[in-house]
């Protein structure tokens, strides 16, 4: 396995789920997802926070949820529960530490900071959701702020909410704040993860917003049912016609050794077609292994 190859780590299905909900935690022991938020934000009421953030510390320490990536949504600045999510989760070490409503570089350097002051291990990363104005226009700046942060998710709701805008099949009024965060995303060498689907009763419409979110380029869609999870990781996932195409690209340039450009059914292929082609086999192999773990 290539260098890019180690480094791939499928998110094509990225689960919510209230750290408060005991059944929904044993649920996603048996899910397909690639990794849960267990959340202790806005899916939890107040009074059910504390219990909350033992569950999801305890679900970290648990190791009982086998290949998925396991992370915690804490608490936003200025709630009166931040600091002690903080200070618990990074001592429960989950894989990464998922914050709301981040707004600039400065947050960044300061959450890195608390999470190394908590003692969070190294290997738990800081995963930054953008979901206001701010975070749109700064979203560059708060993409490479931390080599901690991996992850940014995309936060439609808040988006929505800020901007005064409606939900409409399309996204038009998000389309903006979506592609300056894929910009940022990929100027920096971050993942990107798109918004949730609210209906979960609408299978045609979540499919549809996973085809959108795939040609756009997000790496994979953040969840909150388990009836979402199939269709999502079939979406992000390359179809079998991908992988076929990508083989038979680089199995043309091989052949063409040393020429700038080759075809292949009359169409060009050059270098650029081949990174694009290796990077849907790297995936391939990634997501093979994953299913294989
Ligand atoms: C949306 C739900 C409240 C619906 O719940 P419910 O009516 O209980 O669903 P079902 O009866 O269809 O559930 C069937 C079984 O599946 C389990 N379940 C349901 N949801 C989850 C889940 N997310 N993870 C794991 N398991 C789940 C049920 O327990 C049933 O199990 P069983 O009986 O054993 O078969 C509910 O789906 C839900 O709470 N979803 C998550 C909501 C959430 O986390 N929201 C916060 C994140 S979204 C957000 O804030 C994004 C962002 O910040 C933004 O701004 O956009
Ligand atoms: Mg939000």
């Amino acid at each position: 396995m290539s260098g890019d190859q180690a480094a791939y780590r499928p998110r094509r299905s990225v689960l919510y789920l209230p750290a408060s909900n005991e059944r929904a935690l044993e649920k996603a022991k048996t899910l397909p997802v690639d990794a849960l938020i267990l959340d202790l934000e806005d899916a939890v009421a107040p009074d059910a926070k504390e219990q909350a953030r033992e569950n999801a510390c305890a679900a970290a320490r648990s190791g009982e949820y086998g290949r998925r990536e396991v992370t915690i949504r804490v608490n936003g600045r200025g709630t009166q529960w931040h600091l002690d999510d903080l200070r618990a989760v990074a001592a429960a070490g989950p894989d990464a530490v998922v914050v709301p409503k981040v707004g600039s570089a400065r947050e960044v350097e300061q959450l890195v900071a608390a999470l190394e002051e908590y003692g969070a291990p190294e290997h738990t990363q800081l995963w930054a959701m953008v979901e206001t104005p701010q975070a749109m226009l700064h979203c560059e700046e708060i993409a490479g702020a931390s080599e901690r942060l991996t992850v940014l998710v995309m936060g439609t709701n808040d988006l929505a909410k800020e901007l005064h805008a409606e939900h409409v099949p399309g996204r038009a009024p998000l389309l903006t704040g979506l592609s300056l965060c894929l910009l940022a995303a990929r100027a920096t060498g971050t993942v990107i993860l798109d918004g949730v689907y609210n209906d979960v009763k609408d299978a045609e419409g979540f499919e549809a917003e996973c085809v959108q979110g795939r040609e756009f380029g997000f790496d994979g869609k953040t969840l909150i049912h388990p009836g979402q999870v199939e269709v999502c990781n079939r979406t992000f996932a390359p179809s079998a016609e991908a992988v076929e195409d990508a083989r038979g690209i680089v199995a043309a340039w091989e052949a063409g050794a040393g020429s700038g450009v080759v075809t292949l059914g009359g169409r060009m292929i050059e270098q650029l077609h081949v990174d694009t082609a290796t990077r849907v086999l790297a995936i391939d192999e990634a997501i093979r292994a994953l299913d294989e773990a």
